[in-house]
């Protein structure tokens, strides 16, 4: 008996100095890695970024720590950018992230051929949307892109005109039943907004036994996955992959993303069929898409545009061919498939229907909510609607949205003080040395680009919190840096649906200011938002209408 005691003894005796010597090498090993860290030449360059103090290996996460929904979330974002100068830095373990709203230092980013990769935080959108063009980098989004712009030609957005006045005019018909009520308008601009889209740039008209397509449904599941996107950012622990398929958040994902790809590949397959049948009876038209490729002008990597979409313009390739995104890039893919194949294909149209929804129902509900609580403004938007049409009901035309220059204006406030992107990341692939401050970001970190806070910041607009759509008249915008107001982005990245989007606005909130007055039982100074991926109003988008006789 005694033996095996004292066996015992010895025995726990040596596993005590086994585990004594495991945790010295740990500590050492660690102490190791930290020591290699802090002399890196990462963070020698990053920690001379002003920012919160940082732990050993866990960095600034105490920082999102604790954060009660995505509401708080972007309040603790906007404190923390009002401690320091123009330019705060974070870690992420050892990870480096960068927040700059300098607009100088923007453009340095902004308008680069070098820095044009997305960030690594971009990787969750994979599964939804592949290699499309949000996320592509290099040679594939080059080409990918090349052949998009074309799509979103002014020749191409005029002829939609008609079909953004008649989806307008169903909105009129679902929101002529809320009249009186209080409610959410945000459900209403996303069924709409993806209906134009349909209806327009994938060229998709529902047949009777696709009515169960609903739009809505759609823009619901993507509405979900921005939320669970952008709660993987918020966690640190749901960015590693085998923890976050072990969550519950990974099967509400796959039903999302069946709903969204079942969606979008029935529009898919119904406009190949269509393509084929054309095909068939020979009714394409001229001249084929390759002379069109081959007379476009080719972007000088060096020029410095800030738009390439402004270049098409000036080079007009499709005057006789006014092909939408969608059958663009299914004659591509027949004709030149090594430029586009079948799959990449669903995945740019997974990216427009995202891209081309979400923001711009954000946009034309914080629209509708400005209305509700600057009445004033409102009189004056729907005086200028009425100069325009007088009493007439008749449709919007291209020409008429070229006079609504108030409209215009305060368009770009609404983007201005509650732009959909609020954030835009890069991943920077050189060190970069910025222009205002003398601070280098080194290779390898992620910059984030505040858009938000750059359209708040009284250096670029006095009163930042106003809402002003005199910030706006030509004599203020000659005045301000390019970069201090960047909604659709710029530079070579900038947003593609530029264009599209302004236009589709102002039709669609023409018709709705025509036919309503719009009021909000809520200040301004009381919305909620939340940046999850798109800005939005946790409270809601709460809006009453009353009918204009
Ligand atoms: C008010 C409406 C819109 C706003 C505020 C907006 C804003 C933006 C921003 C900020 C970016 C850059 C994002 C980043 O770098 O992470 C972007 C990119 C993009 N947008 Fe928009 N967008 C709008 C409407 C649209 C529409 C209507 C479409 C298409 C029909 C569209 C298609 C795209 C695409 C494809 C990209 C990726 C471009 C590339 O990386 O080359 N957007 N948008």
């Amino acid at each position: 008996m005694n033996v095996t005691v004292d066996h015992l003894d010895i025995g726990s005796e040596s596993s005590w100095n086994y585990s004594l010597v495991t945790l010295v090498f740990s500590l050492v090993a660690l102490a190791l890695a930290h020591f290699y860290h802090e002399t890196s030449h990462t963070a020698r360059l990053g920690n001379q970024i002003p920012g919160p103090k940082s732990l050993p290996f866990i960095g600034n996460f105490m920082v999102i720590w604790g954060l009660k929904g995505n509401h708080h979330a972007f309040k603790r974002a906007m404190k923390l950018s009002r401690m320091f100068g123009r330019i705060v830095r974070g870690w992420v373990g050892w990870k480096l992230l960068v927040v700059i709203w300098n607009p100088e230092d923007v453009e340095v980013i902004l308008n680069s051929q070098v820095h044009i990769d997305k960030s690594d935080e971009y990787r969750f959108f994979k599964p939804w949307l592949g290699n499309g063009l949000l996320i592509s980098t290099g040679e594939k989004w080059r080409t990918h892109r090349k052949l998009i712009a074309p799509a979103f030609h002014m020749n191409v957005l005029k002829s939609f005109v008609p079909t953004f006045n008649e989806n307008s005019k169903k909105v009129i018909k679902r929101l002529r039943m809320e009249v009186g009520n209080e409610f959410d308008c945000h459900d209403h601009m996303s069924e709409a907004t993806v209906d134009i889209l349909l209806s327009t740039a994938m060229g998709f008209k529902k047949t009777d036994k696709q009515k169960e397509m609903s739009a809505f449904k759609y823009a619901m599941a993507v509405m979900k996955m921005c939320d669970i996107i952008h709660k993987r950012h918020l966690k640190f622990w749901y960015r590693l992959n085998w923890l976050y398929n072990l969550s519950s958040f990974k099967k509400v994902e796959e039903k999302c993303l069946s709903v969204i790809h079942g969606f979008t590949n029935k529009v898919l397959s119904q406009r190949r069929n269509d393509f084929n049948e054309n095909l068939k009876k020979g009714n394409l038209p001229m001249p084929s898409l390759q002379d069109i490729i081959k007379t476009a002008p080719k972007n000088d990597p060096t020029d410095g545009l800030r738009d390439d979409l402004d270049d098409i313009d000036e080079n007009d390739v499709g005057e006789k061919r006014r092909l939408a995104f969608l059958d663009l890039m299914i004659e591509t893919s027949h004709y030149n498939p090594s430029q586009i194949s079948d799959v990449e294909i669903q995945q740019q149209v997974d990216t427009i229907m995202f891209e081309g929804h979400d923001t711009t129902a954000a946009g034309s509900s914080f629209f509708l909510c400005m209305m509700g609580c600057h009445p004033d403004i409102q009189e004056k938007v729907y005086q200028e609607q009425k100069a325009i049409f007088g009493d007439s009901g008749r449709d919007c035309t291209f020409s008429d949205t070229l006079e609504m220059k108030y409209m215009e204006r305060v368009i770009f406030e609404t983007l201005r003080m509650y732009p959909p992107v609020p954030v835009i990341a890069r991943k920077v692939n050189q060190d970069v040395k910025l222009s205002s401050e003398n601070y280098t970001i080194p290779a390898g970190s992620t910059v984030l680009i505040g858009t938000y806070k750059i359209h708040r910041t009284p250096e670029n607009f006095p009163n930042p919190d106003k809402f002003d759509p005199d910030n706006f008249l030509p004599e203020k915008t000659a005045n301000r840096h390019y970069y201090s107001f960047i909604p659709f982005s710029a530079g070579p990245r900038s947003c593609v649906g530029r264009k599209y989007a302004m236009l589709k606005l102002k039709v669609l909130l023409s018709t709705i200011v025509r036919n309503f007055k719009v009021k909000s039982l809520v200040k301004e100074e009381d919305f909620k938002l939340m940046g999850d991926i798109i800005l939005k109003r946790s409270d809601g988008f709460q809006i009453v209408l009353e009918e204009r006789n």
